[in-house]
């Protein structure tokens, strides 16, 4: 099980410094989509460059021009870029090709989806990862509800991530639906001590790991 630190509404500096105390202690970095909008793909490619051995998530979010968002995110240094599942199947097949031309990866982002079926679709496509979003805006209204997992219930091909608002408090429940990918944002980002709420989670994801 991995964690995904999402760096979001953060300045340059800012991303760097969470990034100075917590990056030993977790897997993927995401460079989230409105620091890409502020910088660019410089930052992907700075944050890459700076750790090179850490897998880099480039928030694209891309919806349409698949070919030309996913090289732009690979050739800034990008592992993983993200596609939303609400695109056109071409866009998502675009993405796709240009992630294994490249040997790189793509996270479906399935935000605002509530049909089963379009992951029967998006799979067919050639997905392998994809990660049921709770939107910020969404936290609005209320936390997320684990009957998000019920959209990719029995897809054993698929390597599922979550995000959503989810804390140290959220994490256990969210644990028992096992997902492989634990995206956090916030709940670090805000916290006073970033590398102590991170260690927290990993403690408590090798805890549920261990027992499981
Ligand atoms: O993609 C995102 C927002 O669009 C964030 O990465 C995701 O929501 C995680 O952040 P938080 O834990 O603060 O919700």
């Amino acid at each position: 099980m991995k964690i995904q630190l999402a760096l979001d509404r953060l300045t340059r500096d800012e991303c760097f410094a969470i990034l100075e105390q917590t990056e030993a202690h977790i897997d993927w970095i995401e460079v989230g989509t409105g620091v890409i909008k502020e910088y660019g793909m410089a930052i992907v490619r700075e944050i890459k460059e700076t750790f090179p051995h850490r897998t880099v998530v480039a928030d694209m979010k891309t919806c349409d021009a698949g070919k030309h968002e996913a090289l732009q995110a690979f050739e800034a240094g990008a592992d993983i870029t993200t596609v939303m599942a609400f695109s056109a199947d071409q866009t998502i097949a675009d993405v796709l090709k240009v992630a294994k031309d490249k040997e790189k990866r793509v996270m479906i982002d399935l935000l605002g989806v509530t049909n089963p079926d379009r992951i029967a679709v998006i799979e067919e496509l050639g997905a392998d990862l994809v990660s049921l979003h709770y939107g910020k805006d969404m936290q609005k209204g209320g936390a997320m509800k684990l009957d998000l997992f019920s959209l990719t219930e029995g897809r054993k091909n698929l390597e599922v991530a979550v995000a959503g608002g989810i804390s140290p408090d959220s994490l256990p429940e969210i644990l028992r639906k096992s997902p492989s990918v634990v995206i956090v944002g916030s709940a670090v980002t805000k916290a006073d001590d970033k590398k102590q709420v991170v260690l927290k989670m990993r403690g408590v994801m090798d805890d549920y790991e261990n027992n499981h």
